[in-house]
């Protein structure tokens, strides 16, 4: 059998614990669980990378937010580092679909070692732990409340959390609307702020072959945008001029690739564009398991 077979075979049998790990933590009163770790080392970290991984499915956009964080950290993100790939149960905005829950675990294992492989040539990065662990928690602010207050202790070197985010996803964790029981509502912000927590922004840029991209606007406007809010435009809201430093936004490299075109891809059999826009390993999961066969929307995705 060759390694992609292995890895296939592997990963199809571990479906049954991880719908069993599923099961428990939804029954629990726990809102962090980590599933489990590839490249697992006993190591705390100072700094927590996490890629909320909601994706359905990763594509090669987010193994880019992974890699970029890795390699290129700020000055101020202190080693060792650690990243944490982390499913919510509950989105912000869209209905959950539990049948497919297990199979997004899957994915992120799969997606987990195709980001080791992909940092193979970085040989100190590529040792770093990738826990993959499960919120209830939709609010990036309630993740990391969840990750730190969870008993016993997940990460008793209380890290810095880098959450990994593309640039839709800064509008909506500035947006006032999901905080309407704060006032000002972004009041919210303060515990994740005054943590020291922080946002790594990716551009999305715009593709004219891609409709789905132009909600973001040009690459000035994203630029723009978090100038603004950090000289003061949402200083009624909430938003507090000392958590400038605590946001950052770095270039993309995903021009055009959205889950969205895999699903789509996928649906329609055109397999070398989903290998196009996913890692290898992802690539020959969702075809493994024919994840999209049903609809392109991913909410018949099997379980
Ligand atoms: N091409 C990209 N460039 C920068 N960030 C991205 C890109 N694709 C996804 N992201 C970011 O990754 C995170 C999770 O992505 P999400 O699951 O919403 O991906 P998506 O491709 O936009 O999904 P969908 O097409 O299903 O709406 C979000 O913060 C999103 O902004
Ligand atoms: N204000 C916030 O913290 C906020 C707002 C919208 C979405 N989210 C989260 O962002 C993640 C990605 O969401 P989508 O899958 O809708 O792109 C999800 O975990 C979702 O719950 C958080």
């Amino acid at each position: 059998m060759d390694d992609m077979s292995t890895r296939l075979s592997t990963l199809r049998s571990l479906l049954p614990s991880l719908q069993s790990t599923l099961e428990i933590f939804n029954a629990s009163p726990s809102k962090f669980h980590i599933v489990r770790t590839i490249n697992p080392s006993p190591t705390q970290p100072r700094t927590l990378y996490i890629l909320d991984s909601s994706f359905n499915p990763p594509s090669r956009a987010h193994l880019s937010l992974a890699t970029s964080a890795l390699r290129h950290q700020k000055p101020d993100e202190e080693r060792p580092t650690r990243l944490l790939l982390l499913f919510s149960t509950h989105n912000a905005d869209k209905a959950p679909s539990p049948a497919s829950f297990v199979q997004r675990i899957a994915m992120m294992t799969v997606f987990a070692q195709d980001v080791i492989q992909t940092l193979k040539s970085d040989e100190d990065i590529s040792k770093v732990s990738i826990d993959i662990g499960l919120t209830k928690e939709p609010y990036y602010t309630d993740k990391s409340v969840a990750i730190a207050s969870e008993a016993p202790e997940v990460y008793a070197s209380k890290p810095i959390h880098v959450h990994l985010v593309g640039y839709d996803t800064l509008i909506r964790f500035c947006n006032p609307k999901y905080y309407p029981k704060y006032t000002p509502p972004l009041s919210a912000l303060e515990p994740f702020f005054d943590a020291g927590h922080k946002l790594r922004v990716t551009q999305r840029p715009f593709d004219p072959n891609d409709s789905s991209s132009k909600e973001f606007g040009t690459l000035e406007d994203q630029e723009k945008y978090l100038q603004h809010i950090k000289e003061g435009g949402l200083e009624k809201e909430g938003f507090e001029a000392s958590w400038r430093g605590n946001i950052d936004m770095v270039q993309g490299t995903g021009m055009g690739i959205s889950s969205t075109r895999v699903r789509k891809a996928a649906k329609e059999e055109r397999w070398d564009e989903v290998e196009s826009l996913c890692t290898e390993g992802v690539a020959a999961w969702i075809k493994d398991q024919e994840l999209y066969k049903e609809d392109a929307s991913g909410k018949k995705m099997m379980g």
